[in-house]
């Protein structure tokens, strides 16, 4: 391999005293795969035989020239330049540095951006996907450049395009001209926008109805209650109260009217949402004043769920699936709504590709 004009190469043995230019990864396969030597590591003649047993006769010490980055400095800038709201970043590991949530919340990532910052080449930028649940800790985004060195132009690109993106300017590919498509307010100025960020949940007031005569009738238990229970604490928000109907339209609008005077932020209404004639509640729901926004979710399973609103109260209608699936349509929408976003026709219409889960 042809040697950069800044690194010098040495043999090992001439080694001792000089400094390392990058980590020296050990693997073996199996048991380990890390970091053996760390950069800027001071060789000392102990260290040969180590160095030799990972195929190391020659190192490279470092000597930069003007306008280059260590590899170590350009992920450090990458990172720094696509940081958002709620994110911690670690220290470079083997050229790596990685962008993790401070925070339980939802993840955005800005996969434009993210496109159009691997498009530079020689520039790696590797994320999770965006409207991720994620943990404290949950890594969102990893940023490496391929070479050792590397011209500090691309970098300094890749900084350039964070700070126009997150300024309301959308990018053309290729180019630094602004063009019109980036994230706006109602009146149309523009917003900033966060590439890699995590948004915290709120705690919502949440009314949950369950409709079914034979679980109103008491000729079975309920058992979609504690399922959806325990997704909705999940994400920090509460269940205020549970009401039960019967397979009757009048009796389901009632409680969606009941959690509507009592101020909830978010009605769920269970059963009832297929073909069968006591399927009632995608007719109550809009019986209710609902704007509908879409019934019938690309996604398998959950596909019969129901995104509406009142005001700006999302109301869902789930269908048994939710009950019985461990991850559906509503897995999808419910992190999105308790992070305070509104779902649109458009979010729901893009979960059919990569939505087939089983079912
Ligand atoms: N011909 C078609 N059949 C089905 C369709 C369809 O489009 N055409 N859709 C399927 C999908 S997708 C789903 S999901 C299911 C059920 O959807 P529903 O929301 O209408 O569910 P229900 O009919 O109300 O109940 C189904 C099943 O689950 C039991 N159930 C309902 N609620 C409770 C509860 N709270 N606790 C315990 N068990 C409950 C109910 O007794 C039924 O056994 O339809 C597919 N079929
Ligand atoms: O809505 Mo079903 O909900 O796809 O199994």
């Amino acid at each position: 391999m042809k040697a950069d004009p800044m690194l010098r190469e040495v043999k090992v043995e001439d080694a001792i005293g000089l400094v390392l230019a990058h980590d020296l990864t050990r693997i073996i396969p199996g048991e380990f795969k890390g970091r053996l030597f760390r950069k800027g590591h001071q060789i000392s003649e102990e260290d040969i035989p180590a160095l030799l047993s990972i195929g190391k006769e020659h190192i490279y010490v470092l000597e930069l020239a003007e306008g280059y980055l260590h590899e170590d400095e350009a992920a450090l800038r990458l990172a720094s330049a696509v940081r958002g709201t709620n994110t911690e970043r670690t220290e470079p590991h083997e050229g790596k540095v990685t962008l993790k949530s401070a925070i339980h919340g939802l993840a955005k990532i800005d996969k434009a951006f993210v496109d159009e910052v691997n498009g530079i080449g020689r520039i790696v930028m590797s994320t999770i996907r965006t409207n991720t649940v994620v943990k404290p800790g949950q890594a969102l985004a990893g940023t490496r450049v391929i070479p050792l060195v590397i011209e500090e132009e691309p970098v300094a690109r890749v900084e350039r395009l964070a700070a126009q993106r997150r300024s309301g300017q959308a990018l053309t590919a290729g180019s630094l001209e602004p063009e019109s498509g980036g994230p706006a307010d109602a009146a149309g100025t523009p917003l900033p926008a966060e590439l890699v960020a995590v948004k915290p949940f709120r705690s919502l007031r949440v009314g949950l109805i369950t409709t079914g005569s034979e679980v109103f009738k008491g000729r079975i238990e309920d058992k979609f209650g504690p399922v959806v229970r325990a997704k909705v604490e999940a994400l920090g928000s509460k269940v205020i109260d549970q009401r039960f109907t019967p397979d009757d339209m009048d009796a389901i609008v009632t409680e969606i009217r009941h959690f509507i005077g009592l101020g909830a932020d978010l009605i769920l209404v269970t059963g009832g949402m297929s073909v069968d004639p006591d399927d009632r509640t995608p007719g109550a729901i809009a019986r209710a004043g609902a704007r509908i926004v879409s019934y019938g979710t690309p996604m398998l399973p959950g596909s019969m769920l129901m995104m509406a609103y009142i005001g700006s109260v999302p109301v869902m209608g789930l269908p048994g699936c939710v009950m019985h699936d461990p991850y559906t349509s509503f897995d999808v929408l419910l992190p999105r709504i308790c992070a305070g976003e509104e779902i649109f026709r458009e979010d729901i219409t893009e979960m059919g590709y990569g939505g087939l889960l089983g079912c």
